[in-house]
This record gives structure tokens, C-alpha cells and sequence, in this order.
């Protein structure tokens, strides 16, 4: 589904990645993890298309997708949650779903501001398909709430239905467990599960070993800006090279 081909990124004089070469399996949830510096973020940010790699190329489906800005991804069906949540704080739950249908609709939401017949059918459509990603998410009863007023872990879903709303092939998650505590992890861990089942691809930069072992088909670990190992969590936990870089951290 992704594949990354010889990635490299140098920032000035300073080699953030190097030789980075894995693919996310179609179907599969795929974990991204390193001690801190690895270069994760830096990994997410090339395949989302924050900035191109130096070197090396992204392919998605086969296209090379290296120099596409993120809105081209998105249209083909790549798209990224953010680490720092960013939903419309005065807009109800449901509202912020709807936005991203309306980005995709026919009519946009000047025409639908015109309420013009056809344009308040579109507009019903697009709240019932709304509903639909926030039971998806297990959020249907806050979706009167202010978005700014949730609690951070319900805020997460609501930013995971809204990217599930887009209908991603690939959903790249960026920390998706920072900041939550174990019951709203717990939450996220079925979400994700939910969401490879509907039949998406997920890919995930995240710190949480815990949530990672137990929800990810496979792994990879950076370590200083190099490929580490990838494989199963099983594999990965009795890996020498890995226990020996999380451990050199401490
Ligand atoms: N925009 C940038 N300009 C210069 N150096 C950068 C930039 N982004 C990242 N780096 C450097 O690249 C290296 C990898 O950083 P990166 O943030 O990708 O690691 P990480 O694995 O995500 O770390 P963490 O787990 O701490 O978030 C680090 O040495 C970092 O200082």
C-alpha cells in the first residue's frame, strides 16, 4: 500500500534519516517506534508530505507520491491525524465532522450557506453521514457538545472521525495515545482496531510500547536516524539490537 524507498533527510549539515526502506502492508496496522531522536517524527512528516525527503521515494499504490503536497495525498486517499489536536473549538462535535464532509461535497459550504433546495438535501446528507462516523468513533451522544469543552481523549476521537470521514485508504496517525490515560488509550486501541477492520490501512508513530504490542501487525524501529529492525511485536520484543537502544536510552 506505502512503500518507502531509501529515504533519506538531511537537515543543514545534520542527517536526520538514512536508508529507510519498509512497506505498510494493505490491511495491516503498522507501528512506527524509536528511542527519542529516532527521526519517527521526522519519517511521519516525509510521508505526509510536510516536506520531501532528501533522498529516496514514497510510494503510494504504486504512485511515487514523494513531492505531492498533503491535499494531493488526501484526494488519493492519504490522510494524517495531528499530534496537537486541531478541531473548531466553538463548533458542536457533529459540526466538526461535517466540515470535512463539506470539503468534498459538490456544493461546499458557501453554496449550502445560500440554503438553496437541492443544497438542503446535501446538507442533510452530509449530517446523517456525520452521525454515522461518530457512532463509528463512540462518540454519538456528545455530538451537541462544544468541540472545545471535551475532555482531550474524547477530543482524539472526535479528530479520528472527522480524518475516518474523509474515507482514507491509509490513515497516518501521528502519537495517537499522547496525553491520554489508560482507559481513553484502551478506547483508542478498539478505534484503531474498528477502523483496520472497516477495511483502512493504518500507520502510527507512537511512544506507547504497551498499545503498540497489543493493536500493531507489524513494527519498525528506527534508531538514530537508521533502520533498527522491523518485523511482529514478537519479533521485535526479543529483538538484541532493539532491547540494547531502548535500554542505552535510560
Ligand atoms: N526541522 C528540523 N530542522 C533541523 N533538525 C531537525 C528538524 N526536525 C528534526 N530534526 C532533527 O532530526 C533528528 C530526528 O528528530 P525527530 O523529531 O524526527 O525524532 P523522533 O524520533 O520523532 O523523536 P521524539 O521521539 O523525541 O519525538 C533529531 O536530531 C532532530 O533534532
Amino acid at each position: 500500500m506505502l512503500r518507502l524507498e531509501g529515504i533519506g533527510k538531511r537537515f543543514g549539515g545534520l542527517t536526520a534519516l538514512q536508508g529507510i526502506g519498509f512497506t505498510v502492508a494493505k490491511g495491516s496496522i503498522t507501528g512506527i517506534i524509536g528511542p527519542n531522536g529516532a527521526g519517527k517524527t521526522t519519517l511521519f512528516n516525509i510521508a505526509t508530505g510536510i516536506y520531501p525527503p532528501s533522498e529516496g521515494k514514497v510510494l503510494f499504490e504504486e504512485t511515487d507520491i514523494s513531492q505531492f503536497p498533503p491535499e494531493r495525498r488526501a484526494q488519493l486517499g492519504v490522510v494524517r491525524t495531528f499530534q496537537n489536536i486541531e478541531l473548531f473549538g466553538k463548533m458542536t462535535v457533529l459540526e466538526n465532522v461535517m466540515v470535512g464532509l463539506h470539503t468534498q461535497s459538490s456544493s461546499g459550504l458557501f453554496a449550502c450557506s445560500l440554503r438553496m433546495p437541492w443544497q438542503m438535501k446535501e446538507e442533510r446528507r452530509i449530517r446523517e453521514k456525520a452521525k454515522e462516523w461518530l457512532e463509528f468513533a463512540g462518540i454519538t451522544d456528545l455530538a451537541d457538545v462544544e468541540a472545545g469543552t471535551l475532555p482531550f481523549g474524547k477530543g482524539r476521537l472526535l479528530e479520528i472521525a472527522r480524518a475516518m470521514a474523509l474515507e482514507p485508504k491509509l490513515l497516518l496517525m501521528d502519537e495517537p495515545a499522547a496525553g491520554l490515560n489508560s482507559r481513553e488509550t484502551a478506547e483508542l486501541a478498539e478505534l484503531i482496531k474498528r477502523i483496520r477492520d472497516h477495511g483502512v490501512t493504518v500507520a502510527l508513530v507512537e511512544h506507547d510500547m504497551d498499545l503498540v504490542m497489543d493493536i500493531c501487525d507489524a513494527l519498525v524501529v528506527l534508531n538514530l536516524g537508521t533502520m533498527l529492525a522491523e518485523g511482529t511485536p514478537r519479533e521485535i520484543q526479543e529483538n538484541q539490537a532493539v532491547i540494547t537502544a531502548y535500554l542505552g536510552e535510560e
